[in-house]
């Protein structure tokens, strides 16, 4: 099957969590039900493997490609595109894996800044893109920006400068970011054919407003359901209806951001949410403590009572 070159990624995005058994190993057993759960409970379409959610930094090579392949295997005929992140520290590792992302045929392919010897200005940063891109030059290409993880801080607008000329099959941003300004500069670069998808969950309403396509984030995998509606009032003029979704997802992540939020109080939630076994983080993310876990999916059944 060729690649989803003329579907334009829009709308809800969730960016998944990797499932470990309680051993730390990959569970592959639990990707066709998690997609179900998506799909039937979230009425979510779209996901993002393998990003910051799914802890891929801490996933060896071997292990990225047996996911991403699980994923896109289960997805097919359910999922409407799966992206995989295929960003890595280094460039050998990313072109290995935007390979075999073009064989298990994938919707697209995203890739990351690397963090740890950084770009030094936005060209560098395009070049290591246009090399990862260069082995699946006509997989749907996307840019990973994250700057608060990455420390990566330039901006985003700036490396989709003329970024079509280096990756022809260039189709948008992943953004990950507070700077609104930058995403809106983003949004008004964007060719038609491209995508401005936000993932800051708790203020896309704003980036909506700043013309956003869709949104990728962590908290759809658990209020997916809402923020369909959240987008469907939008999309309506019903700005009432949207910012009073908005404001129920800011008090979940306020709750639990002052009882101690990361990835692993996020995976457990969504564990508890799901009732799937996505088993704990990979070290050095800690698991979550079970009483935690429990106020914070309290709080979040009696903000949405629906799920
Ligand atoms: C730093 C971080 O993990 N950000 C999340 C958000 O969805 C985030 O969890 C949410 O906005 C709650 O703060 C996403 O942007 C990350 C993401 O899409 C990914 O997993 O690749």
């Amino acid at each position: 099957m060729a690649p989803a070159l003329d579907k334009k990624l829009t709308g809800l995005v969730a960016a998944t969590f990797t499932p470990f058994t309680t051993q730390g190993e990959i569970n592959l057993a639990e990707i066709g039900p998690y997609i179900d759960y998506l799909t039937e409970k979230q009425g979510v379409n779209n996901i993002f493997v393998n990003g910051t959610t799914g802890e891929s930094m801490s996933l060896s090579v071997a292990e990225r490609k047996d996911l991403a392949e699980e994923w896109c295997r289960k997805a097919k005929g359910k999922m409407d595109q799966v992206i995989i992140h295929v960003g890595c520290m280094s460039l050998t590792d990313s072109k290995e894996l935007a390979r075999h992302a073009v064989q298990i045929e994938a919707d697209g392919i995203a890739v990351i800044s690397p963090s740890f010897f950084k770009p030094s200005t936005a060209d560098a940063l395009r070049t290591f893109l246009y090399q990862v891109s260069s082995v699946a030059p006509t997989l749907p290409f996307y840019y990973y920006h994250i700057p608060a993880v990455t420390g990566v801080n330039m901006p985003a607008r700036d490396v989709l400068e003329n970024i079509e000329e280096l990756i022809p099959f260039f189709r948008g941003v992943k953004f990950s970011g507070n700077d609104l300004m930058d995403f809106g500069q983003c949004v008004s670069y964007c060719q038609p054919h491209w995508s401005a998808l936000y993932g800051v969950d708790e203020q896309l309403l704003a980036a909506l407003a700043m013309g956003a396509h869709g949104a990728v984030g962590s908290t759809y995998n658990y209020v997916g359901y809402h923020v369909n509606e959240l987008m469907s009032a939008f999309d309506h003029g019903d700005i009432i209806q949207a910012r009073t979704i908005q404001f129920k997802i800011q008090e979940l992540l306020s709750y639990a951001k002052k009882l101690g939020f990361d990835l692993g109080v996020n995976k457990q939630l969504m564990n508890e949410v799901s009732g799937l076994s996505l088993g704990p983080p990979r070290l050095p993310v800690m698991p979550c403590p079970v009483d935690q876990a429990l106020a914070i999916a309290q709080k979040y059944h009696s903000l949405f009572s629906k799920n």
